[in-house]
């Protein structure tokens, strides 16, 4: 009978074999990769094409028959695109941070580990790093669902002249982390005040007897608790990364369902993919029956709209900035249409981008 040594060292060169083809496959790309690159910048085109990466993603996705987890495939191609690009052009990403917070954990799951991000102090300081051109793109929390609206992120693009490129949805998931990982050396519990409030029944079920302190952001909690064991925090996986922290126990959120919105910001608009969203604000004239008449050029032509949104106009006292997000993207013939006739009604009209709809 063969040892379990020999079985081992024949499956293990079997794996070596299949990873030297992996590894002779991922140049190729690459070079594929820089081909496109060097056609796009013949032609001024932008390098990076947030429509077609969602594109490479679910149609590998949808042939994975397995067993390799669906979740993993993406993660990997979303490496291998995100090194790809980096040979077309090194991309450089403001987000606000600090670093570790759940903005970070939504620019690296776009952007993946090759982009430069840097972690910003507000949203106007994102908006201006873009803007200046120090930086490609941005990315800023826009609505929660729990939370509502991030309406400093909705306020910036009434002065700012940068458009919406992409769309991240992700999962808020908190984790209790500490130095040891294990439950019996917490002695107090740190986070943003937020995140102790979504996880109040968990804490009350697990840890009743445990002080709860307030911390200025999950990041710092993660940071204290890294510098004494005693302290557990609740924050992002990324933070546990950064801290060098182990999970005691992951997803303590009370709602599961708690997930955030971001936007990535650019300043060109993006091209039509097929399955877009299209986002626009709008002032329109103070008159009665506006409301209806600015929502049915959509109703009519059977376009769906995925959000409506008003912010006072800080200028003008009772005057309202309408943002508006509908499926397709505007130079879709019904969209474009829809679009011109809101505009009609409108004193001021601004399309602020349209860009692959996150599912
Ligand atoms: O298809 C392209 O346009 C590419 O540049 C290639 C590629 C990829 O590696 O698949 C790289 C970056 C883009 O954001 C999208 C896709």
């Amino acid at each position: 009978m063969e040892t379990v040594e020999k079985v081992l060292a024949e499956l293990r060169r079997k794996i070596d074999g299949i990873d030297d083809q992996i590894l002779s496959l991922l140049n190729q790309r690459a070079l594929v990769a820089q081909q496109i690159g060097q056609a796009k910048a013949g032609q001024g085109l932008d390098f990076y094409n947030p429509g077609r990466e969602l594109a490479v993603f679910e149609r590998l996705v949808a042939q994975n028959c397995g067993p390799f987890p669906a979740d993993a495939v993406k993660r990997v191609f979303r490496e291998i695109i995100s090194a790809s690009l980096s040979l077309e052009q090194p991309m450089k990403v403001a987000f606000l941070g600090p670093s570790a917070t759940f903005t970070h954990q939504a620019a690296q799951k776009q952007f993946g580990f090759s982009a430069q991000l840097v972690a910003l102090k507000s949203i106007p300081a994102v908006f201006e790093e873009v803007r200046r051109g120090r930086a490609d793109f941005g990315v800023v929390p826009v609505e929660n669902t729990t939370e509502g609206i991030v309406s400093h992120t909705l306020d910036m693009f009434v002065e700012s002249d940068l458009v919406i490129n992409a769309e991240i949805l992700m999962e808020i998931s908190h984790d209790l982390l500490s130095v040891s990982g294990r439950m019996e050396d917490v002695g107090r519990v740190l986070s943003h005040p937020q995140a102790l409030a979504q996880c109040r029944h968990w804490l009350e079920e697990n840890l009743a007897d445990v002080p709860l302190v307030d911390a200025p952001s999950t990041a710092m909690a993660a940071r204290q608790a890294s510098e004494d064991p005693g302290i557990a925090a609740i924050a992002s996986e990324i933070a546990a990364s950064l801290y060098g922290l182990r999970i005691i126990k992951s997803k303590i959120q009370d709602n599961t369902n708690n997930l955030t919105r971001f936007l990535v910001v650019g300043r060109t608009l993006s091209p039509r993919t097929g399955q877009d969203k299209t986002s626009v604000m709008f002032i329109v004239a103070d008159q009665p029956g506006i409301l209806c008449r600015m929502l049915e050029p959509f109703s009519r032509r059977n376009i769906n709209l995925t959000k409506i949104e008003s912010r006072p106009i800080k200028s003008k006292a009772w005057e309202y900035v309408f943002f508006l997000d509908l499926e397709g993207h505007a130079e879709d013939a019904a969209v474009s249409e829809a679009l011109a006739d809101l505009q009609s009604c409108c004193r001021s009209f601004k399309i602020l981008g349209s860009y692959p709809r996150c599912r």
